[in-house]
């Protein structure tokens, strides 16, 4: 069986196919339009019912190119060869934290860190980049591969599972360097990074790098053949997890139900909010599909990363091209926070969970709101399984609760 995030998990006949690409290239340059200001700025009602808005005439996007049949993916035929293949140790990672890095031993109760919750500074940054997993020789590299988001989908569940690969070398924190760091220049991106031997590869996350317009192009003159990674969730959940994050720093603002409309009594949602429009990954995919094939990203179900994440880390390390060293040994489901965690490594530290930054308890929210959000959200997620090529069943699992 298939798992339900995987390639070619649905087939759509070609003339459907291509009914369902003109309207959602139409629902798509509405949005840019929207979001451009042409109904109000991010004021949207229903995506598909407004086609026959002026915007849609004229399609900005090359679509066509994006909806093409998705070609293998490079990275699987190509596995490398790290140390890991002449020494490869069953069990545990050899890699340690950095101090004050947001894992935390779970007994211990240790102070944790989450980089994403505060601007990483020039000397976190440094001081991450020397100490995480790496021994005091091998070169400082720019990264082959990177989590590029999205926020809240499960990229720091992700970053430390495969950090538990021996011939994979990463940065505890963010670096933001292809959105706020860019001027400082390629040099400073690279002191940032671990030092790696031959063959490894080095890795670093920044989830808001998939939402910024210039990181695409930016990535692409570093280096054209950089692996791109990125965790999907359902838009809807994203939007209160990115929502309870805010709430838990300024537990001021408004609620939920009163930042996700322009005006609830028309219905209209407000996608300029940010945590509303990150999960329209359809428009942001777009972007990068200028730059990267399609073959070059991997899509990684943040779902699926829960309920089973030796069978995504499988994917992820074929996709990377490393052998696959980081299996179902690696993990137990610790009932007490609710997910996955990394099994007690052998040097004898404590099994690792998330901090508690990681798997909040969500406000609830109103019934009709998140049936209002569905609505909102259904096409451009029917947009994005036509443009990956994978259906995440976001509707499905909704249709179940
Ligand atoms: N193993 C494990 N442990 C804890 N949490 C896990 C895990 N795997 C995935 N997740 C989900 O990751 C969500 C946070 O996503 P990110 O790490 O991408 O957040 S961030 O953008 O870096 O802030 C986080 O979202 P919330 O549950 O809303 O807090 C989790 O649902």
């Amino acid at each position: 069986m298939s798992p339900p995030g995987g390639r070619g998990g649905s087939k759509v006949p070609p003339a459907r196919k291509l009914l369902c690409m003109c309207s959602l290239s139409l629902c798509l340059t509405y949005l840019c339009y929207s979001l451009m200001g042409g109904t109000g700025p991010g004021a949207l009602r229903s995506p598909l019912n407004l086609q026959s808005s002026p915007a849609a005439l004229r399609s900005p996007l090359p679509l066509q190119e994006a909806l093409l049949p998705s070609p293998t993916r490079a990275g699987n035929s190509s596995r490398r060869r790290g140390p890991a293949e002449l020494a490869a140790a069953p069990g545990w990672p050899r890699t340690s934290l950095a101090p004050g890095e947001m894992i935390t031993a779970a007994p211990s109760g240790a102070a944790e860190r989450d980089p994403q919750e505060s601007s990483t500074t020039d000397e976190e940054l440094s001081r991450g980049a020397g100490s995480t997993t790496t021994p005091d020789y091998g070169e400082q590299r720019l990264p082959q591969a990177l989590i590029i988001g999205v926020k809240k989908g499960g990229t720091r569940a992700l970053l430390e599972a495969i950090r538990a690969h021996p011939d994979v070398r990463a940065v505890g924190v963010e670096p933001h360097f292809f959105d706020r760091n860019y001027e400082k220049g390629l040099e400073w991106y690279r002191n940032v990074m671990p030092k790696t031997l031959e063959g490894q590869i080095t890795m670093e996350k920044t989830p808001s790098y998939f939402v910024t317009n210039e990181a695409p192009k930016r990535i692409h003159s570093m280096a054209k053949d950089t692996k791109l990674i990125v965790v999907v969730r359902n838009p809807v959940t994203r939007a209160i997890s990115d929502y309870t994050q805010t709430l838990s720093k300024k537990p001021e603002i408004p609620t939920f139900e009163v930042l996700a409309f322009k005006n609830r009594t028309l219905g209209l949602i407000d996608a300029s909010w940010s945590a509303i429009r990150i999960g329209i990954y359809a428009l942001h995919l777009e972007n990068w599909l200028q730059y990267f094939p399609l073959s070059q990203i991997l899509f990684v179900s943040g779902e699926r990363l829960i309920i089973d994440p030796a069978g995504e880390m499988a994917k992820v390390q074929d996709f990377l091209g490393l052998k696959r060293i980081v299996t179902e040994k690696h993990f137990y489901f610790n009932q007490t926070k609710g997910f996955p965690c990394l099994k007690k490594p052998e040097d004898g530290s404590a099994p690792r969970c998330l901090g508690k930054s990681k798997g909040r308890t969500h406000p609830k929210i109103d019934p009709d709101v998140i049936q209002r959000l569905r609505k909102f959200y259904k096409p451009f997620n029917v947009m994005f399984y036509q443009m990956t090529g994978q259906d995440f069943q976001w509707e499905q699992e909704e249709s179940n609760k």
